[in-house]
Formats: structure tokens, sequence, C-alpha cells
């Protein structure tokens, strides 16, 4: 896979274009993201391993596509990674899950860990960590980190939106693990928000402040 594939389907952008308006409900808010999770869940799997399994249609017997049975882990950088991770796990309910729970300090920008739990066996899996928002890129790489700690070789990163500045840290950091994203937008503002962004994804899903 590329270090960065940017998903321009018309359905993801226009969902996104929703999500961005600030008159969106939160439940309105979720509900695309849960839509928009599903629609890059099919790139981000897209190079799954197959393999065949015999199978009888009613009409005759046939060598049937299916995954290869890979093991899959999907881990969620809470908060707001949980609003991806719920659309991916309908697609595929067999993935394993992990949460690593992190917030950014509002002044240093910097990451804070407050929780980690990872299935087992990550060196044998593919995983795919979530969060809509690649600002900095300090808490993906704080993220991705603890993956590696734990074992991951073979990660890669689903966000919606992704900061230039937050990108570069990724390739930097981390070369081998390719992003998935929405959209690249133009820049960090002074507090370290993506503008023109979508404001605080976690805020905006959960209706806190
Ligand atoms: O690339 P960065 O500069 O590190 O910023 C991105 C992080 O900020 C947001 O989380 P936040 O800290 O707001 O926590 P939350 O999900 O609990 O709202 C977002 O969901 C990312 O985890
Ligand atoms: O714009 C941003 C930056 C970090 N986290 C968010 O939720 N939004
Ligand atoms: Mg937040």
């Amino acid at each position: 896979m590329d270090h960065l594939t940017h998903v321009k389907h018309p359905l993801v952008q226009h969902k996104l274009s929703l999500m961005r308006d600030r008159d969106t409900s939160t439940a309105v808010f979720r509900q695309l993201l849960r839509e928009i999770s599903q629609l890059l869940a099919y790139e981000v799997t897209r190079e799954l391993p197959m393999t065949t399994r015999r199978i009888e249609t009613p009409l005759q017997a046939m060598d049937a596509p299916v995954l290869a049975g890979r093991k899959l882990a999907l881990v969620s950088i809470l908060r707001a990674g949980n609003g991806l991770l719920d659309g991916i796990l309908e697609l595929v309910p067999s993935a394993r899950v992990g949460f690593v729970g992190l917030y950014r300090d509002e002044e240093t920008l910097k990451p804070v860990q407050y929780y980690f739990k990872v299935p087992d066996q990550l060196d044998e899996r593919l995983v795919i960590a979530v969060d809509p928002m690649l600002a900095t890129g300090n808490s993906s790489v704080a993220a991705i980190d603890l993956l590696k700690e734990k074992g991951a070789k073979d990660i890669r990163f689903l966000c919606l939106l992704a900061a230039p500045e937050g990108i570069a840290r990724m390739k930097e950091a981390h070369p081998d693990v390719p992003i998935v994203t929405a959209a690249v937008d133009e820049k960090l503002n002074d507090l370290g928000y993506i503008v023109p962004g979508l404001g605080d994804a976690g805020d905006r899903m959960f209706g806190t402040k």
C-alpha cells in the first residue's frame, strides 16, 4: 500500500462535508461517521489476502473466494476512534478489538495516556488503528509506538481528516505504516486544530465541550 491513500469517493466527500458543517447535530454527525467508516473500511481492507473454499451452490460445486482468515485487530484511539470503530466492526464482526486511551494536553499538544488494552499475538495480526483526526500526529505516533512495543509489525492507520503536518510526522516516525484518509486539509492553526477541519471530533461526536 502507498504511504498515503486519499479516498476521494463522492459519497465519502459528500458525507464529510456534512460533518464539517457546524450546524450538523451530534446525532447526525455520529451517524455520518459510522457511514463513512464503512466506506473507508472498504479501502483499508482492499488488499486482505484471499483463499478459496469449496462450496456447493444450488447448481454446482465451485472454489469460492473467501478471506484467508488472517487475524485482524482493530485498535481504537479513544475517545474519537470509537466513532470509526463501530461501523468497521459491523463489516468485520470477527475482528479482535483493542483500545489506546489518549487525550491531547491542550497546552503542550502532547498525548497523555490513560488506558491500553489490546488483543494478544499482535505480531501475527494485521492491525488497523483508527482515529478520525491526524493533527500534529503526536497521538497517532504515540499509539503506534505502543502497538509496536506489543509486537505489532503490520499496521495501518485509518483517519477521516489529516493535516500535512501530521502526515509528515507519521512518515518520519512510522514510514512502514500506511495512512488512509478521506481528506488532507490545509494546515494546523495556532491551537493545533486542523483547518478548515471539523472542530473537535470527540466533542462533536459525544456532545461534550
Ligand atoms: O494529531 P494530534 O495533534 O495528536 O491530535 C489528534 C488527536 O486529538 C483528538 O483526540 P483528543 O485528544 O481530543 O481526545 P478525544 O478523542 O478524547 O476527544 C483526536 O481524536 C486525536 O486522537
Ligand atoms: O482539529 C482537531 C485536532 C485534533 N483533534 C480534533 O478533534 N480536531
Ligand atoms: Mg477531543
